[in-house]
């Protein structure tokens, strides 16, 4: 007999991060996010008006909508048609409240998928709590048991989605020489305390190696393929992961590099981090140090990824013990101290 509970899995909880949908709800959603931390309040004022430029809404509600789709014709395909709730941490659909839903609708366990690939506080154990506290919100209503599949950066899968993207886009810039090409993989800068705790750095540069080891297979050549920050939010004092992607840029700038391929590898969707973030904030900076910047999309604009979160699901339901994974697999259940940060 399982300790895990032995009845099988009844749905499949779809956990994100959200943002905001109108000019209105920029302030509350920032503040929701920004809730116990330590960001000064320009910063706070700078990322409001970078909503603004979109009036106000992000795409990440709609991209999560649109994967959950997908995902859900992939399930059925594989006759495994399981429901998929929809929940965010900081925006509506609020997690409590589809939990809620889920248990009226008489579900006693879920598999949570957490749009993550990689262990931070953050993106790890931040979502842990989220559903921890989202079971007490609802204990008056009933109870429900909740699992979050593993953290995937080195699923095959999702590795060979950001490989397929980065040739595609490399070919539709005109596949510019080697000599003059670098490539730049990013991801959401954390402070070094939060990285401390977690294996999130070394994640990422794992996905970098193996991105470029297969773009030079793919590719024929060697390349350049560094790593680095964006999105960085604390305050000046307090030391965060670097080099920042605009200081790459102009560092590959100062060594002759006149084409910047640039590879969000640390988000799975293209919402407001990669388009201000990058598409804009970054491109700017290109632009003054004269290079050319070409943007590869995110990992779920590859059916390879969609793929994957069935195979994720489908991993959990299925009682045999393949987990793909490129070295090894992160465990099912995280450790008690996993992704532990505390300021
Ligand atoms: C590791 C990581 C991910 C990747 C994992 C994951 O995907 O979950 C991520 C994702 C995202 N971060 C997002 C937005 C924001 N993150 C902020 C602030 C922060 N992020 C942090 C880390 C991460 N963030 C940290 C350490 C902070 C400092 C405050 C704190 O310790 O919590 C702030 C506050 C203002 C500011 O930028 O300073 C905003 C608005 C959006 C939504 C974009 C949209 O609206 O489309 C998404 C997907
Ligand atoms: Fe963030």
């Amino acid at each position: 007999m399982s300790l895990r509970g032995e009845d099988a899995y009844d749905a499949v909880l779809w956990l994100s991060f959200g943002g905001p949908e109108s000019k209105e709800d920029v302030v509350p959603f920032l503040q929701n996010v920004t809730r116990g931390r330590n960001i000064p309040r320009e910063r706070l004022e700078l990322v409001a008006h970078q909503y603004y430029l979109f009036d106000g809404v992000s795409s990440i509600n709609e991209q999560n909508r649109a994967m959950i789709e997908a995902v859900r014709e992939e399930l059925k395909s594989r006759d495994l048609a399981l429901p998929i709730y929809f929940g965010n941490r900081n925006w509506h659909p609020y997690v409590e409240h589809t939990v809620g839903q889920m248990i009226t609708d008489g579900v006693k366990k879920a598999l949570v998928f957490v749009t993550s690939a990689y262990s931070s506080y953050s993106s790890c154990r931040q979502y842990r709590m989220d559903i921890a506290r989202s079971i007490e919100a609802n204990a008056d209503t009933g109870s429900i048991v909740l699992h979050k599949v593993r953290g995937f950066y080195n699923h095959p899968k999702f590795l060979n989605s950001l490989v397929e993207l980065t040739v595609m886009t490399f070919r539709s810039a005109g596949s510019p020489r080697p000599s003059t090409t670098a490539f730049v993989t990013t991801a959401h800068s954390i402070p070094l305390a939060m990285a401390s705790a977690c294996d999130y750095e070394s994640q990422l540069r794992f996905v970098n190696s193996y991105l470029k080891k297969e773009l030079e297979q793919a590719l024929g050549n060697t390349y350049r393929v560094d790593h680095a920050f964006q999105s960085r939010s604390g305050p000046p004092s307090q030391p965060w992961l670097e080099p920042d992607v605009g200081d790459k840029i102009d560092e590959l700038a100062s060594e002759g590099f006149s084409e910047v391929v640039v590879v969000p590898i640390g988000f799975i969707s293209d919402h407001q981090e990669v388009r201000y973030d990058l598409d804009t904030l970054a491109k700017e900076r290109a632009e003054t140090a004269g290079v050319n910047m070409y943007r590869v999309p995110t990992a779920s604009n590859s059916s390879l990824f969609i793929s994957m979160v069935a195979d994720l699901i489908e991993e959990r339901l299925a009682d045999h013990g393949t987990r793909l994974a490129v070295g090894a697999a992160l465990p099912d259940f995280c450790e008690e101290h996993c992704c532990l940060f505390s300021e």
